[in-house]
């Protein structure tokens, strides 16, 4: 595309040797952060995002050309399309809707096929308000009578990960000593049996949660629940009446979830164009829901709604996915960026950069153009992060002073809830002071001038000065938001989620499918009935048979 092309010649030209320290210690260096941060008031109840992206390697034309590079990718086309429900997952033939989920427009219309789907996006809620309610009131009860008070999410990928993220970090909403939320994804035994160990079955609550309701682990860690479930019933219990009054299920699919066993009317229901990775919006939420209560639930979906709604309306030089997004691209494809960090100063977000690991790589990890075609250049970057303090006691030493270039966002917010003397302010001063290192360094001549006043030696001074000085120019984006409420939080993720869309279209994949993860599926399969005896075989390459074989003479089949 001619804008790529453009945008590599500025790179070779400019873009490269562009250094943020000279361009902030310049004459113009004093407007920078006005000109290069979008301060967005995105409604009352979120309040505003400051998004300070002023210390990337970028300059005026930088922005000019990526900007026209979005333009010319029709970026502003296919999110209309999206928004609207084209069936943009073509090779799933498939809307992508998680937006109408979470629309608050009363007067909404959203067809797919021809049909509405706004009706029973909010049937579900209803459906989903008054469960809660009945849940965490004790109007709904155990097999004997008693309030429910742990809820347990099995499910995986998507439809663990939200609802994770989700509960985490609207801890301060709930209330631990009345209602509490556990996950099981894992297949390994380790994960059900640890968590049920110091469950009452009296009183706790499982959640199955699959879109498709034939994810392996899901299903296996389910009948494994079920069944610790029956086991801890007095004789004589109605079994079939218990499980009706513990289990309840989150799914697309009524005819697999009736065969487990969960009553069509203990299911709440989505839809096929609710992609696994953006399905916390809809029924598999309702662990959150449970958690913390479905007005902050739906606050939640109202966050997200204004940020769909600044997405939507925002031209693209002030559009902050976008912004986000075309910043990304600049790294992966120019500068050859191979990660990206996420890096909240925020211990309730200590799960959102796991939870947009799959998020973004899952949905830009491809290598295949939407015609067809193989890709050309670099596509989805890979994802990681920790919350900040923690991560600076940890890999920070990398980002400064490692060889690689690591673009990274860094998240806080203004208020804390736990501001716990000067705690607060603490965290603050890091995540403000990490930015400026990254960008700044420290060169030759102030490393020398501070181990001079140290008293060093000259001998010392050469000796450990190149290990002391700071390159710099390491490029960073600063997210800030007044507080994390749902309404915040909610905004954050849909950020994030346009911005991976935006990425998606300009690399020209299909964002929306996932078939990567199928092989590996696959093989599982094939090789479980080879596990059930300890015969040895030899039906694979020699680094597999040797992997089972060893397996099976080892273990007590
Ligand atoms: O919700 P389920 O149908 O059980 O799917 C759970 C997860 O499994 C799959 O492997 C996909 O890669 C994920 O996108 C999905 O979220």
């Amino acid at each position: 595309m001619e804008q790529f092309n453009k945008l590599k010649e500025h790179y070779e030209k400019t873009g490269k040797n562009i250094n943020m320290r000279r361009e902030f210690e310049s004459g113009n260096g004093a407007n920078r952060f006005k000109e290069f941060s979008v301060e967005s008031k995105i409604s009352d109840q979120v309040g505003v995002f400051l998004l300070d992206y002023s210390k990337n390697r970028i300059n005026h034309e930088t922005l000019e050309l990526l900007f026209e590079l979005a333009r010319a990718s029709k970026v502003e086309d296919m999110r209309n399309k999206m928004f609207e429900g084209a069936k943009i997952n073509f090779t799933e033939d498939r809307a992508v809707l998680h937006t109408a989920l979470r629309n608050r427009d009363p007067n909404a219309v959203i067809k797919v096929d021809g049909e509405n789907v706004i009706p029973s996006v909010r049937a579900v809620l209803e459906k989903m308000r008054s469960f809660t309610e009945r849940v965490r009131s004790g109007q709904w009860k155990g097999f004997n009578g008693k309030k429910i008070t742990d809820v347990v999410n099995i499910g995986i990928g998507g439809s663990d990960l939200g609802p994770v993220m989700v509960t985490q970090a609207l801890k301060s909403y709930a209330n631990d000593k009345e209602m509490r939320a556990h996950f099981v994804s894992n297949i390994d035994g380790t994960h059900l049996a640890e968590t049920v160990k110091c469950l009452n079955a009296e009183t706790t609550l499982f959640i199955v949660a699959s879109k498709t309701f034939t994810t392996q682990e899901t299903i296996t860690n389910a009948q494994s629940a079920r069944q610790w479930f029956i086991d801890q019933l007095p004789q004589g219990t109605d079994q079939k009446h218990a499980i009706g009054q513990h289990f309840v299920a989150l799914s697309t699919n009524e005819t697999e979830v009736t065969k487990f066993g969960i009553l069509k009317e203990n299911m709440f229901e989505f839809w096929d164009w609710v992609g696994g990775r953006y399905s916390v919006w809809s029924a598999i939420g309702l662990s959150v829901a449970l958690y913390i209560g479905m007005d902050n639930f739906e606050n939640l979906l109202e966050g997200a709604y204004h940020m769909d709604k600044h997405f939507l309306n925002t031209p693209l030089e002030k559009n902050l996915p976008v912004i986000l997004a075309l910043l990304g691209i600049w790294y992966n494809n120019f500068f050859d960026c191979q990660t990206h960090a996420i890096l909240p100063y925020d211990q309730y977000l200590s799960r959102f950069p796991a939870y947009f690991q799959q998020g973004d790589m899952e949905s830009n990890g491809k290598s295949v153009q939407r015609n067809g075609q193989r890709v050309s250049h670099s596509t989805g970057p890979i994802i990681w992060g920790e919350p900040g303090t923690n991560g600076q006691h940890a890999f920070y030493q990398l980002i400064h002073q490692g060889q690689k270039i690591i673009p990274c966002d860094f998240i806080a917010s203004v208020e804390s809830h736990n501001p716990l003397g000067k705690h607060h302010q603490i965290l603050l001063s890091n995540f403000f002071a990490q930015t400026e290192a990254l960008m700044k360094g420290k060169n030759h001549d102030e490393v020398a001038a501070e181990l001079k006043k140290e008293g060093l030696s000259e001998e010392r001074i050469k000796e450990i000065l190149p290990h002391k000085i700071f390159d710099g120019n390491r490029p960073t984006n600063s997210i800030m938001m007044h507080k994390l409420t749902p309404h915040s939080l909610g905004s954050l993720i849909a950020l994030y989620e346009h911005k991976i869309f935006v990425q998606g279209i300009i690399w020209n994949i299909n964002s929306f499918d996932q078939w990567g993860v199928e092989l590996g599926k696959q093989l599982a399969k094939s090789i479980l009935p080879e596990l059930s005896n300890n015969s040895p075989i030899s039906s694979h390459d020699s680094s597999t048979n040797g992997l089972i074989n060893f397996y099976k003479s080892n273990s007590k089949l």
